[in-house]
């Protein structure tokens, strides 16, 4: 809301699939602290305008007087809403007005619930009659929408709020220019707005390029030093999307990018008509939002059978399909002729929270995983209708990520077969003095020494490329693996759990424990058994190589190479003994999953020697 931007052409859109009354009530607030705040940023040219991130900056505050007064009505804001949230209900005192009780009693009636429920639009700023305090400027739309829910109409998670999202501002104020925004982000730099349209203002073909979408990067604040989980995603967020920008544009990550409305309407030469022609990107709302017909018309665009029988989700708008709706909505984007461009610039635009724990970090990749496989091995995978469609470059491009989830294979046996064989006796690489073993040296020194070197280049830093080799390891044999056995049994049709939402609450302890830099693991996730094997098995491999080595057993030359694996892996899991075998906080290592993979690792140990043995 706080864009340098005419206030009066932005609308803000909340879309809420939990469908919470606790959610309005914060969003009524934040409409009433609005006023107070866009004046003073605008007169303060203040940059930071997400209040809680400039309370908690170091500012020596402008205006001393002004400023504090402000802070005080936005830390009472703040207490109203978490007491809010606490209770679970709202209290009447925090009730300012008989027409705020009616919105509240007429859409949150007894028979209520999450799954179940009918579309809620309410209008809660309206910027042609609300002007901020100063009385000067008008205040943009505020608009909250929850989408009706039913149990057994599907509702496509993500992607299906953002259709409905589509509809519901198509036919309420349709501006052409769309931003999509997740709830744990916020907007970090005012002149984002303006920096969008140096691109998206440009003239189409044949003037200019097509751009369907200007995305930026995923950013994050509050990372640990050492971003020991690889949160950042250099690779995905910053590096590959730069490549990717000389070619025909960088993927759709879900959030902080700018669409184009038409985009969402077929290709740039393939206008698809719309059903309902008030929807269509070209059409001109001249009417009230708050009057009867466009609030009709925008209750029926949000029913949850609308979509039946249409072509939303196929043609139209987001695609459904994937549990990785972004990527996939910009893989259809590209394939239908659009272009898209990256926009980095050094303050970030966004910046977004991290999971921060072990177990959501998983989940989270997990989904991505699924996601990505669901796109890879449809008829439209990359790797021969990307390909074919979209030029070998970016069909590569986009294949790259949708076969990432594949690497569990390698890394899940990299993580067990050289040191089971190591604990056998049994050599399975080159020796150090065969040339062969110069082959093998130079493949891991020179994919790991390009990798760091990309890394760093891109402002990072060496502790955090240590992370980020190491999460990558780590995703192998849990997240991944997991996503495959997950995208498997939803081929055979099993059911799965879907979208599972990244948690967004913060523990103090846990938050306490990811500031210093300690995994967190605490609950019994069987992602981490196969991690807690490979860990004890290494370390075990490790210690009795260099037994066999000292009493002549083995030698070096031949066994060179799986005793570097070993202690590789030992190297990178030194956090995984701390938290099975040293820690006492409830962040470690839960016993039962220590115990649980120590037997693991002697089944493996036993079936291994009983199949050599026979
Ligand atoms: O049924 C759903 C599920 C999710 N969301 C929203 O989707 C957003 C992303 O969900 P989150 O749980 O934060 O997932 P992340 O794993 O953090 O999201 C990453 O991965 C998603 C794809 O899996 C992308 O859409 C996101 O932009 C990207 O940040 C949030 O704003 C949610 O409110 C819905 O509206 N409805
Ligand atoms: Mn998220």
């Amino acid at each position: 809301m706080a864009y340098e931007y005419p206030a009066e052409k932005l609308s803000v859109y909340v879309s809420d699939d939990g469908g919470s009354e606790l959610t309005m009530f914060a969003f009524m607030e934040a409409a009433k602290f609005g006023k107070i705040w866009l004046p003073f940023c605008r007169k303060n040219e203040i940059t930071d305008r997400c209040p809680h991130a400039y309370f908690n900056s170091m500012h020596s505050l402008t205006g001393e007087g002004e400023a504090l007064q402000i802070k005080t009505m936005y830390e009472s804001m703040k207490m109203r809403v978490e007491d809010v949230v606490e209770r679970g209900k709202i209290s009447d005192e925090y009730i300012s007005s008989d027409e705020q009780r009616e919105v509240f009693s007429q859409y949150w009636a007894e028979d209520f619930s999450r799954q179940n429920h009918p579309s809620i639009i309410q209008v809660l700023l309206n910027s042609k009659n609300e002007f901020d305090n100063s009385g000067e400027e008008a205040m943009p739309n505020l608009i909250y929408v929850s989408r009706e829910k039913s149990k057994t109409i599907p509702h496509h998670f993500k992607a299906g709020a953002l259709n409905t999202l589509l509809r519901v501002s198509g036919s309420m104020t349709n501006s052409p220019i769309i931003l999509t925004l997740d709830c744990d982000m916020y907007s970090n730099d005012p002149s984002t707005a303006r920096k969008m349209l140096c691109y998206l203002a440009r003239k189409p073909e044949p003037d200019g390029p097509n751009y369907a979408y200007v995305q930026f990067p995923q950013r994050y604040h509050r990372l640990n030093k050492a971003d020991i989980y690889a949160s950042e995603h250099k690779r995905l967020y910053v590096i590959d999307p730069i490549g990717l920008d000389g070619l025909d544009g960088p993927y759709y990550v879900g959030s902080g990018c700018f669409f184009r409305r038409r985009a969402f309407f077929g290709g740039p030469s393939s206008y698809i008509h719309l059903e309902i022609p008030e929807l269509s990107p070209d059409h001109v709302v001249d009417k009230p939002i708050s009057g009867k017909e466009i609030l009709g018309l925008a209750h029926h665009v949000a029913k949850c059978n609308y979509e039946r029988e249409s072509n939303w989700g196929t043609k139209l708008g987001f695609r459904y399909g994937s549990l990785s709706e972004d990527y996939h909505t910009g893989y259809w984007l590209h394939y239908e002729g659009w272009k898209a461009v990256f926009c980095h610039p050094s303050r970030p635009a966004f910046l977004g929270d991290v999971p921060i724990t072990l177990n959501d970090v998983l989940n989270q990749m997990k989904r991505w995983s699924v996601g990505l496989l669901e796109v890879g091995f449809s008829k439209f995978s990359p790797l021969t209708f990307g390909i074919r469609n979209l030029g070998f470059l970016m069909g590569q491009g986009y294949a790259r990520y949708s076969f990432w989830p594949t690497w569990a294979v390698p890394i899940t046996i990299y993580a067990f077969l050289p040191s089971l064989a190591l604990l056998q006796g049994i050599q399975i690489f080159p020796k150090v003095s065969e040339s062969l073993f110069l082959v093998y040296a130079f493949l891991f020194l020179g994919s790991y020494g390009q990798d760091c070197l990309d890394f760093i280049s891109a402002q990072g830093t060496l502790q955090r490329w240590w992370s980020d080799q190491r999460m990558w390891l780590i995703r192998g044999p849990s997240s991944l693996l997991f996503g495959i056995i997950e995208y498997t049994s939803k081929c055979v049709g099993m059911e799965t759990r879907g979208f599972n939402v990244t948690n967004k609450v913060m523990d103090e302890e846990q938050s306490k424990r990811y500031d210093e830099g300690i995994f967190e693991f605490g609950v019994a996730s069987p992602m981490f058994v196969p991690l807690a094997m490979a860990a004890i098995l290494n370390l075990i491999a490790f210690l009795a190589g260099f037994v066999y080595l000292l009493k002549g057993i083995m030698k070096l030359d031949g066994f060179f190479i799986q005793i570097f694996i070993s202690g590789f892996a030992v190297l990178n899991s030194l956090p995984f003994y701390e938290a099975m075998f040293v820690r006492r906080d409830k962040g470690r290592m839960p016993t039962k999953t220590t115990i649980t993979s120590a037997l693991f690792v002697g089944v493996l140990y036993g079936i291994t020697s009983f199949v050599l043995k026979n």
